[in-house]
């Protein structure tokens, strides 16, 4: 008898795709077959994950974004999608379909509910996205990254927590050095596709950092391509080592160094950043649906792991004096990193998979 298949379905951002990823990694492990459903832009995010996954590029309604041209062919496209993953799953027989949330997880979802197949949602934000709400009353299970999470009337969740990659499980509850006389190392991040904000106000906040600071400060910051140019002068300027790039593929090792995180709340940072256990300063993402970023957030202000600057107030002073209440006083940057450990939940991915099990057929 071959292993079971499990299909995962994913898309869009990177948000959405490494809990998917880490999922994968542990079913391959405990000897399932896994098959990835995704449309081109997930695809761009696919990279890490495993090459025994294999891989399904779908129709997706993400051009519904294209102009008129592509909203009016967007639910044809998905009635192609549909009927191409009803007939794929008709062949591959999966046991269990598990939707990770975004529009190309629509087909797969679709198609595992018209057809019976056991299926669930994972929902990594405090608020649930668009397309699980879609789903969220007609599959098996739903699982919650964050919580409390916000979910339509009448739909129980477990809480699972959001799942990690690998690479940041291997340094789950590194030993924190708190700031002291020497190097001070600053990662801000921006989740998977960056963050302007960031871009305009950190460098300009970290400038405003006392004379005896500066000098030891090592920043790793992600800009965004267009932007790298004028962060790297402005660390420059201000006489801070920095090194700017688009992504780091390393935000593992980064996080584990780090005195202190700067980062937008994206579920995925936060659960990075709780699983190594690392004091943060979370700048929401504004416009996120349904103002997710702040739920994300919620948890980890209440518990005094990270502070949270809503965009609205946000300026370079305001941030300066945030870092300085930090980078000042280990006794209150151990106090963050530690309370962050307390919501890690280095398990979701096991926790998924037990679900997985569960509802298998
Ligand atoms: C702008 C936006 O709408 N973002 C949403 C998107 O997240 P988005 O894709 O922006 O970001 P997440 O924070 O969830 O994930 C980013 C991941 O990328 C990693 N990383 C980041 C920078 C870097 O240089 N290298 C690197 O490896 C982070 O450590 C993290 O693991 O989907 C998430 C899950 O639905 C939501 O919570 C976010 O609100």
């Amino acid at each position: 008898m071959p292993a079971p298949l499990a299909l995962i379905a994913a898309g869009g951002t990177g948000g959405h795709m490494f809990p998917a990823q880490a999922l994968a990694e542990l079913l391959l492990a405990e000897g399932w077959r896994v098959k990835l459903s995704t449309d081109d832009r997930g695809a761009r995010y696919a990279g890490g994950f495993p090459d025994a996954v294999q891989r399904s590029v779908v129709k997706s309604a993400t051009t519904a974004r294209g102009g008129l041209m592509g909203k009016l062919t967007a639910p044809m496209k998905i009635a192609a999608g549909v009927m191409d993953a009803r007939k794929d799953f008709k062949a591959d027989r999966p046991s269990v379909v598990i939707g990770f949330g975004g529009y190309p997880t629509i087909p797969a979802m679709s198609a595992a509910v018209s057809l019976g197949i056991p299926c669930m949602i994972h929902e990594q934000n405090g608020v649930m996205g668009r397309v699980n709400r879609l789903f969220s009353h007609r599959v098996n299970r739903v699982a919650c990254g964050t919580w409390p999470t916000d979910l339509p009337k009448g739909v129980q969740g477990i809480h699972t927590g959001n799942p990690v990659r690998a690479a940041v499980l291997e340094y789950s509850a590194a030993p924190y050095v708190p700031p002291g006389q020497g190097e001070l190392h600053v990662l801000v991040i921006g989740g998977s596709q960056g963050a302007r904000v960031l871009s305009d106000v950190v460098p300009a906040a970290i400038a405003g950092l006392p004379d005896m600071m500066r000098p030891r400060l090592r920043v790793s910051h992600q800009a965004r391509a267009e932007d790298a140019e004028r962060v790297t002068a402005a660390y420059a300027a201000a006489g801070v080592q920095a090194e700017v790039q688009p992504f780091f593929s390393d935000v593992p090792q980064r996080l584990a160094q780090a005195q202190l995180v700067i980062s937008r709340s994206g579920a995925s940072s936060l659960a990075d950043i709780t699983v190594i256990g690392r004091p943060a300063i979370l700048i929401p993402y504004a416009a996120a649906t349904g103002d997710h970023q702040t739920a994300n957030a919620r948890a980890l202000a209440q518990s005094g792991a990270a502070r949270v600057l809503p965009e609205s107030t946000l300026d370079a002073a305001g941030l300066t004096r945030d870092m300085r209440q930090i980078l000042d006083n280990p006794a209150q940057a151990m106090t963050m990193a530690d309370a962050a450990l307390t919501l890690a939940r280095p398990d979701a991915a096991r926790r998924l998979f037990e679900i997985v099990t569960e509802i298998a057929r």
